[in-house]
């Protein structure tokens, strides 16, 4: 894949000022990806990371899926810092003072999974971890401690797939607490963090917001503590914030199934259709915060398939809009795009804070079908970024 957006086909195009931005805000060094990607035939371990608030729901879970019949080898990695609650504490009580020392202390559970906990959470620690137990796994599950911002974490795991690295994110389920979730969001963070909360530029952003707008899947737990009316401003609210995700309600963590809500999302590998059509095709205001947009446009000609990269590019690298330079700041969380062209192939675009990739594949998928982008985060104003997303396509800047 080419994460770090630098695709080979365009170099005339890449700004230096956005290159010394990506690279100051991401990785120092960013390889060439596409080497990797005959690797991909090598059967690699999906990831997926449960993220959540304190208390959502986490653990109860990851003890849920452990219990249920899923004819898979998981290994189960807690992200010990901060976590000291039940099961965290009877997993991890055989490596609490040595958590330097080696091998790195699993605990075996039921159908044949095992468990450890780590304070690091980068891929060389998970990859030593399997290492080191020296045996397969098929499936890694990742609990992060309540405060994680996982759009931290997921770039993480999503670039280094592509480094012939043995794992691969399969994507973010963020845990919900349907009681409390609404507090979270308008009143920020806990009291210890209010003073970085403070955002000069409007309203708060929160732990609470961050962890459902790079979500793959939500899961409103702890229904039995709310009203049927409750549980629905919930869920309205939520879809409002992040239009991509899928969300589930449930009681005790208990999913309905496994299979594409917590296992196999294959959220950063595909960009289907059904993927798009949850996004709202307006701007919901029910979120002060962080909002879902589309936006939606006719097949690209040749010519405009650059400035559309043009146009991504300065958008998530330099968080200006092209051709619109009185737009209000903002900030791209998650993207997920698309855009058929006009020799009837499509581009597939994935993107999480200032990295993205795209994907050429064959054949369109309709009759007619309008390109759809679909953005998550913060300060979306949707008429500036329609048009500069216009704008850009017409020619207007020279590029
Ligand atoms: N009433 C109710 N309680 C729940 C539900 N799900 C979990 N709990 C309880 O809520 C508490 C916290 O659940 P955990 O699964 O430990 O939450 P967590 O997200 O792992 O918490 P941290 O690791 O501390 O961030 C536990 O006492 C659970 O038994 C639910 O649906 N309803
Ligand atoms: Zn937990």
């Amino acid at each position: 894949m080419d994460g770090d957006g630098s695709d080979d086909e365009v170099p005339s195009l890449v700004q230096p000022e956005a290159n010394a931005k990506l690279n100051a805000d991401e990785d120092e060094e960013i390889p060439n990806l596409v080497a990797g990607l005959d690797d991909a035939a090598i059967s690699k371990v999906p990831i997926t990371i449960v993220t959540g608030y304190l208390g959502a729901g986490k653990t109860t879970l990851l003890n849920y899926i452990l219990t249920e019949q899923h004819g898979k080898k998981i290994a189960v990695i807690l992200n010990e810092f901060g976590d000291s609650i039940d099961i965290e504490k009877q997993l991890t009580v055989s490596d609490q003072n040595s958590t330097e020392a080696k091998p790195i202390p699993f605990v075996p559970l039921a159908n044949g999974c095992i468990c450890c906990s780590v304070k690091d959470i980068g891929v060389a620690a998970i990859e030593n971890l399997m290492e080191q137990r020296g045996e397969l796994f098929d499936y890694i599950l990742l609990e992060t401690t309540g405060l994680a911002d996982p759009g931290n974490i997921a770039p993480m795991f999503w670039l280094d797939d592509g480094l012939g690295s043995t794992i691969f994110l399969d994507g973010i389920v963020t845990l919900v607490d349907a009681k409390n979730v609404l507090k979270s969001l308008d009143e920020g963070y806990g009291d210890e963090k209010k003073e970085e909360a403070h955002d000069d530029h409007g309203p708060l952003l929160t732990t609470a917001h961050l962890q459902i707008s790079h979500a793959d899947v939500i899961i409103i737990n702890k229904t039995d503590l709310v009203s049927g009316a409750e549980r629905e401003k919930v869920v309205a609210r939520i879809r409002s914030i992040n239009g991509l995700a899928r969300i589930e309600t449930t009681t005790k963590s208990q999913v309905p199934q496994l299979e594409g809500l917590v296992l196999d999302l294959n959220a950063y590998n595909e960009v289907t259709d059904a993927d798009l059509d949850f996004a709202n095709k307006g701007h919901s205001h029910l979120d002060p915060t962080i909002t879902t947009t589309t936006l939606i446009f006719p097949p690209l000609g040749e010519d405009e398939v650059s400035r559309f990269d043009f146009f991504l590019r300065t958008m998530l690298w330099e968080e200006t809009l092209p051709n619109v330079p009185s737009a209000a700041p903002f900030e791209i969380h998650r993207l997920k795009a698309r855009v058929p062209l006009q020799n009837g192939r499509m581009l597939l675009i994935q993107g999480v804070r200032s990295i993205y990739d795209t994907n050429e594949v064959t054949g369109a998928g309709g009759d007619a079908e309008m390109a759809k982008l679909v953005l998550i985060g913060k300060g979306i104003d949707h008429s500036s970024f329609e048009q500069s997303l216009r704008l850009t396509l017409s020619g207007a800047t020279r590029i």
